[in-house]
Order: C-alpha cells, then sequence, then structure tokens
C-alpha cells in the first residue's frame, strides 16, 4: 500500500497552501467548484466536536449570544453526569461515604424538578451536594471504570467546573465547555463556509445505529470524507443486540474467535464498509484516529489485547496506536488508495486547528490535480 500517513508537517502544509494561492490567483476556473465534505464514524467518536472545530476556523466561532443560549445544555450535561455516575457506582458495585449514600436520594429527586431551560444560574442547593458527592472517591473511582457504563467522557470536565458553572454572579459557557458538551446528533446537519475563495459544505450525520440508514441521502458528489473513530473503545463492550447487528449488517462472519464485539470492532467494521463503497473510489478520505488523550490514559491500564487478541506489541501508546492504524488501514481492499490518518484529540482547539488547515489544503490541492486545473 501507499504510504498511509501524511505527516501534516508545518513544512509540507506551507508548501501544499502557498501553491493552492497561487494557482487560485491565476485561475479563475476554480471558483466555480464546490467542495463537499462529510462527517461519518460511529456515535460519540467526535464528529459534531470536529464541525465545531471548523465553525472556529472558517465561522468566527460563537458569539456571546451563542454561548449563551448552550446553558441549559452545560446544565443538562451536569445532571446527566450525577444521574450517570450514580448509576454506575451501584453497578460497580462500590462504597461511598454515609454522607453520600444519605444525600443522593435526594439530590436525584431535585435535580428532576428543576426546568434549567429557565434557569440563569445553576441553583445553590444541587450545586452544594453535588460538590459533595464529587468530593466522595468511589465517584472518581466509578469514573476511572466508566468504560462499560452510560458514564460520559466529558463528565470529569464538568464535575470539575462546578464552582465555575454554578457561580451565583452568573455563568456563561466558555468555548471549551461548548467544545466538551455531548449532544446527540439526530438526522444531518450542514454548515457552508469559505476558504481560499473555494465554497465548502460540510455534513455532520448521527453516529447512532437507527442514525446510520440516514447516510446515504449525503452520499452523491462528496469529495472528500472524514471518518472520525474514537480508539479509546477498545475495551467498551457492544451489547449482545448491538453486537450481532453489527455482525450481520456489516457482513462478517466472526472476530478473532471472540463473540463479545467493541465499539471499536464497530468501527473498523464501519470503516470497512465506508472505504470500499463504490460511490467513494475517487473521494479522498481522512482518518481520525480520536480521543488520544483517553486512548493514553487508559493504555496504561488497560492491555489492548481486550480488543486484538493477537496483539503482540508493546502496550504502550506509540505501538498500540500505531497497530490500530494499520488495522484501519488493512480494511481497505484497494491498496493504492491513499488513507490519510491523524491521531486526534477534537476538544484541543490548537491541535484541531493546525490539523483542519492542513488537510483541507492537502484536500484541495488532491481535487484540483483530480479534475485536471493543477
Ligand atoms: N476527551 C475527549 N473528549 C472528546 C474528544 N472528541 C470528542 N469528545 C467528547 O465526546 C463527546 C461526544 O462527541 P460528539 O462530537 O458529540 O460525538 P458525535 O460523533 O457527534 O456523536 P453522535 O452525534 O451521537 O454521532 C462530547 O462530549 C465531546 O466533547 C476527544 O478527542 N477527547
Ligand atoms: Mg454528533
Amino acid at each position: 500500500m501507499t504510504p498511509a500517513t501524511w505527516d501534516g508537517a508545518p513544512g509540507d502544509a506551507a508548501a501544499i497552501s502557498k501553491k493552492i494561492d497561487e494557482q487560485l490567483a491565476n485561475d479563475g476556473k476554480a471558483l466555480e467548484k464546490i467542495i463537499k465534505l462529510l462527517l461519518l464514524g460511529p456515535a460519540e467518536s467526535g464528529k459534531s466536536t470536529v464541525l465545531k472545530q471548523i465553525r472556529i476556523i472558517h465561522l468566527n466561532g460563537f458569539t456571546a449570544g451563542d454561548l449563551g443560549e448552550q446553558r441549559p445544555l452545560v446544565f443538562k450535561n451536569v445532571t446527566d453526569a450525577v444521574t450517570e455516575l450514580w448509576k454506575a457506582v451501584q453497578l460497580l458495585n462500590y462504597t461511598v461515604l454515609l454522607e453520600t449514600k444519605a444525600m443522593m436520594p435526594g439530590l436525584l429527586e431535585e435535580l428532576k424538578t428543576i426546568n434549567f431551560v429557565i434557569c440563569d444560574t445553576f441553583p445553590a442547593s444541587p450545586y452544594a451536594k453535588i460538590k459533595q458527592m464529587w468530593n466522595d472517591p468511589a465517584m472518581k473511582m466509578a469514573y476511572d471504570h466508566r468504560s462499560n457504563t452510560n458514564v460520559m467522557d466529558s463528565t470529569k470536565f464538568f464535575l470539575d467546573a462546578i464552582d465555575r458553572i454554578s457561580a451565583p454572579s452568573g455563568y456563561t459557557p466558555t468555548v471549551a465547555d461548548v467544545l466538551h458538551l455531548r449532544q446527540v446528533t439526530i438526522g444531518v446537519s450542514e454548515m457552508q463556509y469559505t476558504y481560499k475563495d473555494l465554497e465548502f459544505r460540510i455534513f455532520d450525520v448521527g453516529g447512532q445505529k437507527t442514525e446510520r440508514r440516514k447516510w446515504i441521502h449525503v452520499f452523491d458528489n462528496v469529495t472528500a470524507l472524514f471518518f472520525i473513530a474514537a480508539i479509546s473503545e477498545y475495551d467498551q463492550y457492544l451489547s449482545e443486540e448491538d453486537a450481532s447487528a453489527s455482525l450481520t449488517n456489516m457482513k462478517v462472519k466472526e472476530v478473532e474467535g471472540r463473540r463479545a464485539l467493541t465499539r471499536l470492532d464497530d468501527a473498523l467494521f464501519l470503516f470497512r464498509w465506508i472505504g470500499n463503497n463504490d460511490l467513494f473510489t475517487k473521494v479522498q478520505i481522512i482518518l481520525f484516529l480520536n480521543k488520544k488523550d483517553i486512548f493514553a490514559e487508559k493504555i496504561s491500564k488497560i492491555p489492548l489485547t481486550v480488543c486484538f487478541s493477537s496483539y503482540k506489541e508493546k502496550n504502550d501508546y506509540k505501538n498500540a496506536t500505531e497497530y490500530i492504524q494499520k488495522r484501519f488501514e488493512a480494511q481497505i481492499r484497494n491498496k493504492n488508495k491513499m488513507i490519510y490518518t491523524h491521531l486526534t484529540c477534537a476538544t484541543d482547539t490548537d491541535q484541531v486547528q493546525f490539523l483542519l488547515n492542513s488537510v483541507t489544503d492537502m484536500i484541495i490541492a488532491e481535487n484540483f490535480k483530480q479534475t485536471g486545473v493543477i
């Protein structure tokens, strides 16, 4: 296979960018072209987070008004975090402090009665209780062992920020808060922007199983697609029902002799389907192996063999991520097809912004090459 990773080195990026600028200055024909991009991948992999980063880079980001509108959603993420963490503690059978045990039923009831949509500030009574609960070591332990619970990755981010979120003087979400928000995408959302005088349309879809059947509606005339997979999900098991649906839908017979499938297996099957789809023969594929920050924490504690029994290398970040990258790229039957793979943390604005600019320049350059403009 052709070298699979374009390393996005600053030197390459600058050279490509310069060439595109010169080309655009010389050739008005190119300006007619609309570049269509897709964000595909399983649920919770980080697609909408990448879309938010694109909004920050190309559409001036979020105004104070936009940020203010996200306040109820932050409050909801906090209450969901509390509810799911409490369920996880029980599921994992952890012993909590007596004060926590006595307080929790009242806190959960209280949270149900508050209409957060009309709250400008987070109410003082649940705030004090949430703070107390989050100080209980059993809660932190449940967060660390959340893999097979419904505890969201952003739980720690929001509960660590509970003082700021609950400030009596008022709270306006920050851009970092918005990037950490979890809101399931239903249907397809589209964003349009201009870059280097070219018009871009990017589509974000929902990754949940029931949403995937809607993807086909955006599959025509695609220039490039971003496939986002959360590599941190290698130890998160699918339910038996989801596992068997995944095997059937993706026409996979068996996975390394295991019956239990992880969410990373599901991402691999999905990538195989997308990467070998006839509609995408000429489409550039950019693979984001996302949530590298969570993966880095996990890999020191949980071996990669829980997902890939044939993995023989050292259980460290470098070896494990290289192996995962190879597993993804091996899904593509056409060995001449370039897959541009990057390890990403979609919530890290600096990293993603640099990467997206370089990748976009690469997409334009490739597209010009294919259409014979360069
Ligand atoms: N720590 C960390 N969190 C991330 C990263 N990428 C995304 N997240 C968080 O993961 C959660 C899910 O991200 P989304 O962007 O909503 O996922 P999605 O792929 O759009 O999910 P669906 O809409 O259900 O398909 C959010 O809380 C994000 O803030 C990452 O690289 N690291
Ligand atoms: Mg989404």
